[in-house]
C-alpha cells in the first residue's frame, strides 16, 4: 500500500531522515519507534506532505506523493491524528467527524443552498459513515457535546473517528496514547486493533509506549539519528543488539 523509498530530508545541516525506506502492506500495522528526535515525526511530515524531501520517493497504492500538498495527500487516502488533540473545540462530536467528510463531499454550491437532490442525498451518505464511526467508536454518549468538555482520552478517540471518517487507505497514528491514563491507553489500544480487524485499514504508528507498540505491531521499524537500525517483527527488533545499542545511547546522551 505505501512504498516510502530512501528517502532523505534536512534542515540546514540537521540530517532528520538519512535514508529510509520501508513499505506497508494493505493489513499491516506498522511501528516506527526510535529515541527523541530520532526522525520519526519527520517521517509523518514526508509521507502527508508538510516537508517536501531532498531526495526519495513515497507512494501510496500505486500513486506517487512525493511533493504534493497536504490536501492532495489526505485526498489520495492518507489520513493523521495528531500528537497534540487537533480538533474544533466549540464544535460537537458528530460535527467535527462531519468535517473528516469534507474529501467526500463532491455536490458544489448551488445545490448546497437549493438542497435539492444531489447535495441532500450526499450529505444523508455523509451522516450515516458518520453514525458508523460512532456506534463503531462507541461515542454515542458524547455525540452531540462539544470536543472541549470532553475527557482528554475521548477527545483522542473522537480525533481517531475524524481521521476515520476520511475513509483513507492509509491512517499515520502520531502518539494516540501519549498523555493518557491505563484505562485511556487500554481502550484505544482496542479500538486500534478493531480498525485493523474490523475495517481493515493499514496503519502507522509512532509512539514511546513501548508495550503499546510491541503488543500491537505486525513490524516495527526502529530510527536513530534519522537512520533506520533495525526492522522486524516485535520479537526481532527487542532481541536486536543494535535496537538496545540506540536506546541505551539515548540514556547515555540524556
Ligand atoms: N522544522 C524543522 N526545522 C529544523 N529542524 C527540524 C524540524 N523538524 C525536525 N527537525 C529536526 O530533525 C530531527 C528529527 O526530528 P523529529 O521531530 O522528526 O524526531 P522525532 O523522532 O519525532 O522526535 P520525538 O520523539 O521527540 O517526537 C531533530 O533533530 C529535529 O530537531
Amino acid at each position: 500500500m505505501l512504498r516510502f523509498e530512501d528517502v532523505r530530508l534536512s534542515f540546514a545541516g540537521v540530517k532528520a531522515i538519512d535514508g529510509v525506506s520501508f513499505t506497508v502492506a494493505k493489513d499491516e500495522l506498522f511501528a516506527v519507534i526510535g529515541p527523541n528526535g530520532a526522525g520519526k515525526t519527520s517521517i509523518f511530515n514526508v509521507i502527508s506532505g508538510v516537508y517536501r524531501p531532498q531526495q526519495g520517493k513515497v507512494s501510496l497504492d500505486g500513486a506517487d506523493l512525493t511533493g504534493l500538498r497536504p490536501d492532495k495527500v489526505a485526498k489520495l487516502g492518507v489520513a493523521r491524528t495528531f500528537q497534540n488533540v487537533e480538533l474544533f473545540q466549540h464544535l460537537t462530536v458528530l460535527e467535527n467527524l462531519m468535517l473528516g467528510r469534507h474529501h467526500h463531499i463532491r455536490y458544489g454550491t448551488l445545490a448546497a443552498i437549493a438542497w435539492l437532490g444531489r447535495a441532500r442525498r450526499e450529505e444523508i451518505a455523509n451522516r450515516a459513515v458518520v453514525e458508523d464511526i460512532v456506534d463503531f467508536l462507541e461515542l454515542a454518549q458524547w455525540r452531540r457535546l462539544p470536543v472541549g468538555l470532553l475527557p482528554y482520552g475521548v477527545q483522542k478517540r473522537v480525533e481517531l473517528g475524524r481521521a476515520l471518517a476520511m475513509e483513507p487507505k492509509l491512517l499515520l497514528l502520531d502518539e494516540p496514547v501519549a498523555g493518557m491514563n491505563l484505562e485511556e491507553t487500554e481502550d484505544m489500544a482496542r479500538f486500534i486493533l478493531d480498525v485493523r480487524e474490523e475495517l481493515g485499514v493499514p496503519m502507522i504508528l509512532v509512539e514511546h509506549d513501548m508495550g503499546l507498540v510491541m503488543d500491537l505491531a505486525d513490524r516495527v521499524m526502529v530510527v536513530d539519528f534519522g537512520v533506520p537500525v533495525a526492522t522486524g517483527t516485535p520479537a526481532e527488533v527487542q532481541s536486536n543488539p543494535d535496537v538496545l545499542r540506540a536506546y541505551l545511547g539515548e540514556v547515555e546522551r540524556a
